[in-house]
């Protein structure tokens, strides 16, 4: 399980860490594993030039330690100081000492203030646009708000300079907590963190602003809390989850999930679900719908029944909504069942939330963003921008487990806990039929005994593996996604 920690929670660690050690061991740690990364990245040190963008905190302390030791393996160093009487005064020591230099603050005697300062900002532009790196330390955790107009006036020559970017623990200007990115922000190829990651590091838009994450460990581990702020599985958890029949399993031990979905229009829905369900562990479905000629006709084992979902036959789990048009009188017969419920598509703006918030048994919602807009009354910009708090209030608003569809995909339990982040999908997954086809397989696995939290983000991970291995790299169909999860399934229990 890869988890990360809230700036609140990785302060907290670090001030009781750095109460045991030394004074500066800690920046020590994180500057070797961030020289260390770039070294990898740039391949030879030797004669390359790096430059450093060093803001007043830590975080360009940490930058400047690591080109001290970049400098000292013959690399040419030269840092660009944001506020120069603010500097971290040991490492800018220690990237002299080493034979580093300081460019732009247009400190050249004799010349009028005017034309040091035109003379410096040249220099930085010139530096940044020859470099073979970028080592973004301008602000780290500490950042708040958008950010300040001579950073982001940074961030758009290096944008131009097309140089390789190591970004310091985070992409300057990305939210560390929620991964909002408001205004400018640098965009890394790489994010070497430090001790956990950062909520920021894992949720859109800011992941994508990372690049990749390498983490360096400097001994946080043993003392940040056991709750997390983000979970996000691995294939081991997820392999630990998945539920695996018995020698005396049979159909109803291993859990039969009734699917309510389609409609006249909307035939392909209730076949997509249907497929997915089929996929996902448990002994058999039941449809429940309009399309059962069309379910039938495509996926023989498939139980069908015309009749409503009450006089259906036992259950263990319910999937409601896909395709289901208007239908309210079905989705309102499906919350009355006192067995999970997972609710989808037409069935998120059918549902009465007061029904909802009155269910004893677990509920879990599916919603893509334009849904939770729909739901919370905004628009859907500001689900994608805001996604960690747009999953909160939905799951307190509607007392439900509420899975935020998306290239990273939030599942928060309706109790509260860690939010568990999935990053398994790619791009080719948003392609129509392919939410359907989830719910089917998330209804499966809560069918077969998992919690709304577990059934969610397995069938997250599963959906996103499937999405991967149906398109490899080309466009591919809903059904084409469904028919890959067994070997996704495979992949993640081997
Ligand atoms: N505290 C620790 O134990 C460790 C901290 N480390 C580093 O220290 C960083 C945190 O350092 P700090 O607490 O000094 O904070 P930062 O260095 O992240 O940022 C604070 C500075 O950035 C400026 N700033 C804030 N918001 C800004 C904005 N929007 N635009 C431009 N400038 C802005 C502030 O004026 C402040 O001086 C971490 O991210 C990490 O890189 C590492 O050295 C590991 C150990
Ligand atoms: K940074």
């Amino acid at each position: 399980m890869r988890t990360a920690y809230s700036v609140e929670t990785v302060r907290a660690a670090e001030r009781e860490l750095m109460a045991r050690l030394p004074d500066g061991a800690l920046m020590q740690r994180a500057a070797a594993g961030l020289a260390a990364a770039c070294a990898d990245l740039i391949g030879r040190v030797y004669g390359s030039r790096v430059v450093l963008l060093v803001g007043s905190g830590d975080n360009g302390g940490d930058a400047l330690y690591a080109g001290a030791r970049l400098a000292r393996r013959g690399a040419a160093v030269a840092a660009v100081l944001l506020a120069p009487e603010r500097v971290h005064a040991g490492g800018l020591a220690a990237l002299l000492r080493a034979g580093g230099r300081v460019v732009g603050t247009g400190a050249d005697a004799g010349s009028t203030a005017g034309a040091a300062a035109a003379a410096g900002v040249g220099a930085v532009e010139e530096a940044i646009l020859r470099a073979d790196l970028v080592v973004d330390g301008i602000v780290g955790i500490g950042g708040k708000g958008g950010l300040r107009p001579d950073a982001a006036q940074l961030v758009v020559l290096v944008a131009e300079s097309g140089a390789p970017v190591v970004a310091v623990d985070l992409p300057s200007g990305v939210d560390a907590d929620t991964g909002e990115v408001r205004g400018a922000a640098i965009r890394a190829d790489l994010t070497v963190t430090f001790g956990t990651h950062k909520p920021g590091l894992l949720i859109d838009p800011a992941r994508e602003y990372a690049g990749s994450v390498r983490f360096v460990d400097i001994g946080l581990g043993e003392v940040l809390p056991a709750e997390a702020e983000l979970e996000a599985l691995q294939h081991v958890d997820v392999a630990r989850l998945l539920p695996v029949p018995g020698a005396e399993s049979d159909k109803y031990r291993r859990g039969v999930v009734g699917i309510a979905a389609g409609s006249a229009r909307y035939p392909g829905a209730a076949v997509l679900a249907v497929s997915g369900a089929l996929r996902g562990g448990a002994g058999a479905v039941r449809y429940v719908g309009p399309a059962g000629g069309a379910v039938v006709s495509r996926f023989p084992e498939t139980l069908v029944s015309d009749q409503g979902p009450a006089k259906a036959g036992r259950v263990q789990a319910w999937v409601v909504g896909p395709g289901a048009g208007d239908d309210a009188a079905t989705v309102a017969e499906v919350l009355d069942a006192d067995v999970p419920v997972l609710i989808d598509a037409d069935g998120l703006r059918l549902a009465e939330r007061d029904v909802v918030r009155a269910r004893s048994a677990p509920t879990l919602m599916t919603p893509h963003a334009g849904e939770a807009a729909a739901l919370l009354g905004v628009a859907r910009e500001e689900v994608e921008r805001a996604r960690l708090a747009s999953v909160r209030e939905l799951a307190s608003r509607y007392g439900a487990t509420v899975l935020l569809k998306g290239s990273t995909t939030l599942v928060l339990d309706s109790a509260g806990g860690a939010v568990r982040v999935n990053a398994t999908g790619t791009p080719w997954l948003a392609t129509a039929g392919s939410g359907d086809v989830l719910s089917g397989l998330a209804g499966s696995l809560l069918a077969s005994g998992l919690s709304a939290l577990d059934a969610g983000s397995a069938a997250a991970y599963l959906h996103g593996l499937a999405g991967r291995f149906a398109a490899d790299g080309a466009p591919a169909g809903a059904h084409d996604v469904a028919e890959a999860i067994p070997g996704a399934w495979r992949d993640v229990r081997d």
